[in-house]
């Protein structure tokens, strides 16, 4: 696994994200291969990481039983469409990062035959923190998934799912979902300063809070609901401040917010066909 030739398209945030996951699990950086058009991004990923930068796909994809689609949704019939004859002579597994875009509408764009696995990352797989949805389809074998699981594994966990009409739902809550959590801290620094805070404290305050309250969820049984609960104390400051967030409904804002990013996803596969 740790010298298994990758072909990365797209050396973007993402990209970055997931090749930082890879190395921290001692990958090869030689046996990265990244096609990325922007010459800075490709010298960065280069210094960064060590790994081997192309500005053509086709020179990526050389050599590689793996490939990572990792552009925008926006461009990516068109990057199958170049590298679709490849797709046909070495028959790799496709893994594809791409909100919205389907297994099928890839699999046809690289010419059909195709075995192809989409997931869904996040930001935190940097730091091997993240979380990964996948679907495989049909095509794809258990030594296709069990690789696949690999590769995002690096990344953090994951979670494979049978109905990739969910991978919309994936996207809208864990996909995006550090940004909600980054807009939420945002707010409360921008709040601990209008209440009298110097910004640096706010900031502190705020940011060990998000890490203490994560690790809280994540490292005991108790649900997050009594979490909550055992915060609140009756008539208290935590109990002022919830009412004020019920009242103002942020549950049906948050619901709202992961509804617009599904049918987003949606949109964009449709767009783009
Ligand atoms: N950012 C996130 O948190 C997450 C993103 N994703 C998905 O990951 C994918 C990438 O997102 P992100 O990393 O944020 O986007 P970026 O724009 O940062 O990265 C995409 C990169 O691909 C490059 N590119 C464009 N065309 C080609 C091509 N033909 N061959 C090779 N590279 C090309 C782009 O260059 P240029 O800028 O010149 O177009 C850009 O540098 C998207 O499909 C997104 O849906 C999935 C999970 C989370
Ligand atoms: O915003 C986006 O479209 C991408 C997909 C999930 C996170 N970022």
């Amino acid at each position: 696994m740790n010298d298994h030739p990758i072909a990365f398209i797209g050396g973007g945030n993402m990209a970055r994200s997931l090749i930082g996951g890879l190395l921290a699990q001692g990958h090869a950086p030689a046996s990265i291969h990244v096609a990325e058009p922007v010459p800075a991004l490709r010298d960065a990923l280069r210094a960064d990481f060590g790994v081997a930068v192309f500005d053509d796909g086709a020179q990526a994809v050389a050599g590689a039983d793996t490939w990572v689609l990792a552009t925008k949704p926006q461009v990516l019939r068109q990057v199958c469409g170049a590298l679709a004859s490849h797709a046909q002579t070495s028959a790799p597994l496709v893994v594809s990062i791409a909100a919205g875009i389907t297994a099928a509408q890839i699999e046809r764009w690289l010419g059909g035959g195709i075995k192809v696995v989409r997931t869904m990352p996040n930001t935190p797989a940097l730091l091997g923190a993240g979380v990964t949805g996948l679907y495989a389809s049909a095509r794809v074998d258990t030594a296709g998934r069990d690789f696949a699981d690999r590769l995002l594994s690096a990344a953090g966990k994951t979670v494979w799912l049978a109905d990739e009409a969910q991978m919309d739902a994936v996207t809208a809550v864990s996909g995006s979902g550090p940004a909600y959590v980054f807009l939420l801290t945002e707010a409360m620094v921008d709040a601990g300063i209008t209440e009298g805070l110097a910004a640096d404290a706010a900031r502190r305050l705020a940011l060990q809070t998000v890490l203490g309250a994560a690790r809280m969820l994540t490292e005991s049984d108790v649900d997050a609901a009594e979490l909550r609960r055992r915060v609140t104390s009756p008539n208290g400051t935590t109990q002022a401040a919830i009412e004020m967030l019920e009242a103002g409904g942020f549950r049906g804002l948050v619901k709202a917010a992961i509804h617009a990013a599904r049918r987003r996803g949606q949109e964009l596969s449709a767009a783009n066909d």
